[in-house]
């Protein structure tokens, strides 16, 4: 067994996808026989320990209820906000039966192909971290910094850098506080660890693969078509 306390699920899905365009949000694209969103919340229901997942969805969404995984008895359904830490807060806040010592994984809807291997590794390594944990890739190009013209002003050294994916876990009190005292604040919050870094926290980095991209622009579409097909995950 991987911890004594609960795990939960987060999955925010109240994006417009506004760098995607179109008229149907990128999550309910169809991708590999299933739409996007399917394919991230079916990976995680093939976990048998996970308590319950709930979903943010933004306010006007039409689309969800029509899915086969709505109906699951582990999927719950919230309304999200206007950014995506405010979806994340939302949904903990429909996971009433959770306990602040429980952990808690929150997941893109726009990230498909996570697969199970990176999932069972970020929650072997960071149940047993004293913070939690999230996936992340390292960085595999040289990497600039621009200045306000938009010529180099240095080159950063890349093997401290990571790109932040998901699933992150922590514990579900300590998120929710951290995203509480980062709204109270306005504090940029583009993921979960960073809310957690604000509050003088050091997750840690579980090298995951590459291949567990966020649908950001149409080109990723057909990039995780190639990655799902016929592939044992
Ligand atoms: N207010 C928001 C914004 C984003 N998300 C979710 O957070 C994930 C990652 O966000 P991103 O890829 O940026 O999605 P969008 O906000 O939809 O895209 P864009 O920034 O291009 O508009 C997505 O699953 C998205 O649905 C959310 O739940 N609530
Ligand atoms: C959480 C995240 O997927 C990590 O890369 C990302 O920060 C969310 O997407 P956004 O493009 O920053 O909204």
């Amino acid at each position: 067994m991987l911890t004594n306390s609960r795990i939960w699920a987060v999955i925010p899905a109240a994006g417009t996808g506004s760098r995607f365009g179109g008229k149907l949000a990128k999550q309910y694209l169809p991708l590999g026989g299933k739409t996007v969103i399917e394919h991230s919340i079916n990976t995680l229901l093939a976990r048998g320990d996970i308590s319950a997942i709930a979903v943010a969805l933004h306010k006007d969404d039409e689309v969800f209820s029509s899915l086969a995984c709505a109906n699951d008895p582990r999927v719950l359904r919230t309304t999200g906000g206007s950014e995506r830490a405010n979806s994340v807060a939302q949904a903990l806040i429909a996971l009433e039966e959770a306990d602040d010592a429980d952990w808690v994984l929150v997941h893109d809807a726009a990230r498909p192909c996570v697969s199970q291997h990176d999932i069972q590794q970020l929650l072997e390594l960071g149940c047993a971290h004293a913070v939690g944990a999230i996936l992340a890739a390292p960085m595999v190009d040289t990497v600039k910094r621009s200045d306000k013209r938009g010529d180099i002003a240095e080159t950063l050294d890349r093997n401290e850098l990571w790109r932040a994916l998901t699933p992150q876990l922590f514990r579900f009190g300590e998120l929710r506080d951290a995203l509480s005292y980062c709204r109270e604040r306005q504090f940029a919050v583009t993921d979960e660890a960073s809310a957690i870094e604000y509050c003088g926290r050091r997750p840690l980095l579980v090298e995951g693969s590459c291949r567990n991209i966020k649908i950001t622009y149409p080109d990723d579409l057909a990039i995780a078509e190639v990655f799902l097909s016929g592939e044992e995950r």
